[in-house]
């Protein structure tokens, strides 16, 4: 082994939960490589959140055509797919070299390939030893394996973000995050027939029922065949065609189509870095980790998706990375984490966000709270747009006026959710929120009504 190839702290995974990391401990002025065996950006920059919104910006164009028909705009729309593709690609295909010239301003070596561990401190990278006196694992995560005939036939969503024409049927196996977002992209986009295949009885069942059926009501309406008790079996291909097998309570049924993208979750990527070999425990949620982000070799940190930690997303993965940077760089457990609410987001149109116990978990704790749920499709904020699914769930506790929980439907209920974030985490009670002026009109003014 060459001197070179001896670091301070090596990274493994140039996503939201390793690039922090990496550059922390380079500005601090340790000897620092960063290993990612894709371009350099993780999945939110290049095959998740960012990519995906992009698609979903020009799809709002055809919603709001939609909304508007009949109330004074004239105007047909439809969407090239291969130029929307190619947007999408302004963003994505510049941001590597980007963040690889970030990481040389600082010093920290970026390396390529996929890195295996050989030892408590060494790992192997395309044939060589490379040796540090710390880690840090931020590997992310994959599709599920489902083990069912014809696996080998789906669509990641990866592949789906990138797909140069839009095929005309698509079935999505599960009803998550993923099939709800992706399919009304491409129905939007001009589909003629898509199916989403969940197997529960209702889609994205961590969000509030009654505001996922009024989802569920504006995804009907967009003309998706969303099918619920629907247990994805197997996928076969005949020529170009696909036909995709499920059970129903009345028995096994088929979809025929072009395409079948996974949508069924995503679990830690992990097993092709010897983990054991390092003395880095883990089990089927990940790498466990202690609340300082630290794995059980102490010299060895992980964070993000690939460990059995917070919920996979990018603000967690990202607050997750500074707080093992933080220790890392004391060389002690300074900082421990202490996730606060965090807001969820569906991006649909209209999106549903989250954030806080929901109804069941506020009653299952024995608390004591009012539910203000109302559909605002009669509010001006809804009628002004032409938004007909929109509506709120906000739990208030009774003795302190406290928020538990905030649930919302609607156009900008996105953005909603980070101003209930905001005063969870400032500790706002109900009638202080009621106390703040808002911009008028605006979709922040109606939260003092939600209460
Ligand atoms: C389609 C999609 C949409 C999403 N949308 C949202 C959203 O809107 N909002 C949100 O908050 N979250 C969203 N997420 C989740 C979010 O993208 C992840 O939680 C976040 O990117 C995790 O960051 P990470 O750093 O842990 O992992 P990643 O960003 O996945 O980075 C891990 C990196 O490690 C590399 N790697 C893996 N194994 C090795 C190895 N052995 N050697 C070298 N390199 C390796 C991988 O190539 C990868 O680049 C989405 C996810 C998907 C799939
Ligand atoms: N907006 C966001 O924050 C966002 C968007 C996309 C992805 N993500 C991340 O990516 C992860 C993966 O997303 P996802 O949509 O793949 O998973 P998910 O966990 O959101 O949903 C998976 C769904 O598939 C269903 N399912 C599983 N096996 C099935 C089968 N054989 N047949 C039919 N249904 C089946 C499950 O019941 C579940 O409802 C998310 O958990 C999240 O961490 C986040």
């Amino acid at each position: 082994m060459t001197d070179d190839n001896i670091y301070d702290l090596i990274v493994i995974g140039a996503g939201t939960g390793g690039n922090g990391v990496a550059r922390m401990a380079a500005v601090a002025g340790w000897n620092v490589a960063i290993i990612d065996s894709l371009p350099y950006g993780g999945t939110c920059a290049l095959r998740g959140c960012d990519p995906k919104k992009m698609l979903i910006g020009v799809t709002e164009g055809i919603d709001c055509i939609r909304n508007m028909k009949d109330k004074g705009l004239e105007a047909e729309g439809t969407i090239n797919w291969p130029e929307m593709m190619a947007f999408k690609r302004t963003f994505t295909d510049v941001m590597p070299s980007r963040i690889e010239a970030s990481f040389d301003q600082v010093g920290i070596k970026a390396l390529h390939g996929r890195a295996c561990f050989t030892g408590p401190n060494t790992l192997e990278l395309n044939g060589e030893i490379l040796r540090a006196k710390y880690f840090h694992i931020a590997t992310g995560a994959r599709p599920m394996t489902l083990n069912i005939p014809g696996e080998e036939l789906l669509t990641s969503s990866t592949e789906f973000l990138d797909l140069p024409e839009r095929p005309d049927r698509v079935a999505f196996v599960g009803g998550g995050f993923i099939a709800m977002e992706f399919s009304h992209i491409i129905k939007r986009a001009g589909a003629s027939e898509v199916a989403i295949l969940e197997m529960a009885k209702r889609p994205l069942g961590s969000f509030d029922p009654d505001l996922v059926a009024l989802l569920v009501e504006a995804t009907v309406d967009l003309g998706i065949d969303l099918r619920v008790q629907a247990k994805v079996t197997g996928i076969e291909k005949h020529g170009k065609e696909f036909t995709v097998s499920f059970e129903t309570p009345s028995g096994p049924e088929i979809v025929a189509c072009d395409l079948v993208v996974h949508a069924t979750g995503r679990v830690p990527d992990i097993e092709s870095l010897n983990l054991s070999a390092a003395g880095v425990e883990f089990g089927p949620h990940g790498i466990k980790v202690s609340p300082s982000m630290r794995t059980t070799n102490s010299a060895i940190f992980a964070a993000g998706d690939c460990a059995d930690s917070g919920p996979n997303l990018t603000p967690v993965s990202a607050y997750e990375g500074r707080i093992a940077a933080k220790n890392l760089l004391a060389g002690k457990d300074e900082r421990v984490v202490a996730y606060p609410p965090i807001p969820s987001v569906v991006f649909t149109l209209p999106p549903v966000a989250s954030i806080g116990l929901s109804e069941a978990a506020a009653k299952e704790k024995g608390l004591k709270f009012d539910t203000n749920f109302k559909k605002t499709s009669d509010w001006y904020s809804s009628i002004r747009v032409g938004a007909k699914q929109t509506a709120y769930k906000v739990l208030v506790e009774q003795d302190t006026g406290a928020i538990l929980g905030a649930h919302l439907i609607g156009p900008a209920a996105e953005e909603q959710i980070n101003l209930f974030a905001m005063a969870i985490g400032a500790g706002l009670t109900a009638n202080q929120i009621k106390g703040i002026i808002f911009a008028y009109p605006s979709y922040a003014s109606d939260i003092g009504s939600m209460l």
